[in-house]
């Protein structure tokens, strides 16, 4: 599992051996943990082509909100299909809330000023420009498409243009939740 840089507890300070009877345990790093929430509300979207996840980090590292690429609230009946041959009204793109829309819309804290967005696809031009509105001040994003570069392009120039950092998370290593492993017993 992915271990924090430096000194494990983040103090800088040297790292003090474990006492026998404790179990050395992994501590997972930021950029795992916070790439790793928004890989986990990617899963939820039902979108069957492409599930998009975001994680929203204050200055405290605590996160303040989490979202996925969905159909508006109370939507019914429209269409999932990315199909190029079918009208534009049946297919998902003039109706899906993006991942970033979402972590934003479903923000816990007053505003978003100084935020960090960890998102596992590249934002585009429109979730860029929420991005910037919102006060955002780092992202942090896992894989990135080459199928709309007009719109890459655009979200990259906002970003550059307003000093926003735009850093690709690359993983060492996979998460891995063996929940055989969070199954505690009384010690006796
Ligand atoms: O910034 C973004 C860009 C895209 N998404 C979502 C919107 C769609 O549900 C998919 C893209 O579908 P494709 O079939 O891969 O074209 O990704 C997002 O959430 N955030
Ligand atoms: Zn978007």
């Amino acid at each position: 599992m992915a271990s924090p840089s430096g000194s494990a507890d983040g103090s800088g300070k040297a790292q003090e051996a474990p006492q026998t009877s404790e179990k050395a345990r992994e501590v997972l790093a930021d950029d795992y943990y916070f790439m790793g929430i928004a890989g986990l509300a990617a899963k939820k979207s039902k979108d069957p082509m492409t599930q998009v996840g975001a994680c929203i980090v204050n200055q405290e590292k605590k996160i303040v909100g989490v979202g996925y690429n969905g159909m508006p609230r109370d939507s019914k009946n429209l269409p999932w299909s990315r199909n190029a041959e079918k009208e534009e009204a049946e297919r998902k793109y003039l109706y899906v809330c993006h991942a970033e829309l979402n972590a934003i819309m479903n923000k816990n804290s007053a505003d978003l000023k100084g935020c960090t967005m960890y998102v596992t696809l590249f934002p585009c031009n429109e979730c860029a420009k929420l991005i910037l509105q919102a006060g955002i001040k780092e992202v942090v994003y896992f894989s990135e498409k080459n199928d709309t570069p007009a719109s890459t392009a655009a979200s990259k120039k906002m970003l550059e243009d307003a000093a926003v950092p735009l850093r690709k998370f690359e993983p060492k290593e996979a998460i891995v939740i063996d929940f055989s492993k969070l199954q505690h017993h009384s010690a006796k």
